[in-house]
Formats: structure tokens, sequence, C-alpha cells
């Protein structure tokens, strides 16, 4: 059972940068379901994306797994296809550790291992998909040309990469907005005022966001020839690019 998230409840009294820590292990499902608009649609639609891009012996990434959650959604768009594996990379050890435990709990025949590792230094080789499910947004922003590049260099032609991200709009007014919902949405979930203004100071240090403009001008960069938004819930969107 996932422990109810309660880390930014009562007054800190001083606000660290935010890390996916032990504490935090014990409460992600509920934190990410209870934060994140439209994170279980973005699940639920990934075996049906998977499915159209997976090629037979080739490999299929999630970067930064956290606890597989979009491994074992990964898993289920490549069960009808032959010799292919998930490699899953987090550079979270309590994470990884948890994700282990997890991922044993579901029987498959595809193999899906879990390395404990920055992704800025995993090979990316072979690959038919690749998925990023908001987890770029916490990579240093001079870095993440590097990371695209080498992404696409590390894949098949025909694959695809599944970004989610939360975004920021280029119009400071209509970007409010987005915000507003986002935080009312939290509300509705049972956060306190408290809570959402404590997470907000743990996360702006570590946490930069794109706009979808530099996402998909980015995506332009590295050379993948189609790229669109395939689903966006307030300031927090999906998308594909294929190689
Ligand atoms: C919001 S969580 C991802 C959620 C997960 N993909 C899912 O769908 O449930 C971000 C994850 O990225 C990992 N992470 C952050 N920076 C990383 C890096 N440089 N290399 C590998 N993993 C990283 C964190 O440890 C964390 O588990
Ligand atoms: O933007 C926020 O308020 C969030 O809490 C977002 C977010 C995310 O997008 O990954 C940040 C950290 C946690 O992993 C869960 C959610």
């Amino acid at each position: 059972m996932t422990q109810h998230d309660t880390l930014f409840a009562k007054p800190l009294p001083s606000i660290s940068d935010f890390c996916f820590d032990q504490q935090v292990v014990e409460v992600f499902p509920d934190m990410i379901n209870r934060s994140v608009p439209g994170y279980s649609s973005i699940l639920q639609t990934l075996p049906q994306l998977v499915s159209r891009y997976v090629q037979p012996n080739s490999n299929l990434y999630d970067l930064g797994c956290s606890l597989g959650a979009a491994t074992l959604a990964m898993r289920k768009g490549c069960e009808q296809t032959s010799h292919c594996r998930i490699i899953g990379v987090d550079n979270s050890q309590p994470m990884i550790e948890r994700a282990r435990l997890h991922l044993e709990g579901f029987k498959s025949q595809i193999p899906a291992e879990l390395h404990c590792q920055d992704l800025a230094e995993t090979d990316i080789e072979n690959a038919s998909v690749v998925v990023l499910n908001f987890t770029l947004q916490f990579i240093p922003q001079e870095k993440r040309n590097d990371i695209i590049q080498r992404i696409f260099d590390g894949m098949n032609n025909g694959g695809a990469l599944l970004l989610a991200e939360k975004v920021r709009h280029s119009d400071a007014n209509m970007n409010d907005v987005l915000v507003d919902l986002h935080h009312n949405f939290k509300r509705a979930n049972g956060y306190s005022e408290l809570e959402i203004s404590q997470k907000r100071a743990a996360i702006e240090n570590v946490m930069k966001v794109d706009t979808l403009e530099d996402h998909m001008q980015r995506f332009q960069d590295a050379g993948f020839r189609h790229s669109t938004v395939w689903f966006q819930c307030f300031n927090f969107a999906a998308m594909l690019a294929v190689k």
C-alpha cells in the first residue's frame, strides 16, 4: 500500500531542494497522482503508443523510471513483439530498489532490467521506443539538448520518443491561468495552501520547465522527422517525436 503524501503538510523551518530520497519513495505513487494532472491518462495510453512503434529485436528505455509505472505500461505495449528488452534507468538508489520489488510482482515474458545510473551516462542503442515521463524537467536546462540528441542517435529509424513534462506557457498571462488551474487541481486532491507553497519552493531550483515551443524546436534540431503534443492537461503535456 502506498502511503499518503504529507511531506510538506507541516511548516518546515527551511525548505531544502526537492530530491527523490527514501521519504519521497514511500509516498511517490500518491504524490504523483495527486500532483500531476493527466498522469493516469498518459500511463493508460502508453501501451497503445508503444505497440505502434516497438520493433522486434530492439531495446525500449524508460529514463527516470522511478517505481516503474511507465516500465509496466511499456511492457503491456510490447507483449506481441518478439525479442524486445526494456531498460529502466533512475539515478535514485532508493527508487531503483523499490522499483525492483515492485516489478517482481508482475510476471511477463518481456525482460525488464533496472539500472541505478545517471541517464546522461546511459548508452542508448538499437532503441525503438524511449520514454522520458516527467524526468527531463529535472535535468539542468543546458544539458537537455545533448540528452535528446544522444537519444535520437541511439534510436532506429521509425522509433519513437515519448516525452511528458510540466511546461511553461510563453505568454505570461496564459501561464498564470494554467498554473492556477494546476493549483486548483492540487487543492481538489486535498493539498493545503501550505503544502502547495512549500512544495513549490522545494522544486523551484531543481525543476526548470521549458515551453512547448522549446521542446518542439529541440526535437527538430536533434533530427526527428515528426513531432506533436498528443495530450495536455493544464500545464502538463505529453509529446511524441518520431525518427
Ligand atoms: C517525476 S519522476 C518520474 C516518474 C516516472 N517516470 C513515472 O512515470 O512514474 C522523475 C524521476 O527521474 C529521476 N531522475 C532525475 N534526474 C535523473 C538523472 N539525471 N538520471 C536518471 N534519473 C533521474 C528521479 O530520481 C525520479 O525518480
Ligand atoms: O509541479 C508540481 O507541483 C509537482 O509536484 C510536479 C511533480 C512532477 O511534475 O514530477 C514534481 C515532483 C513530484 O515527482 C511529483 C510531481
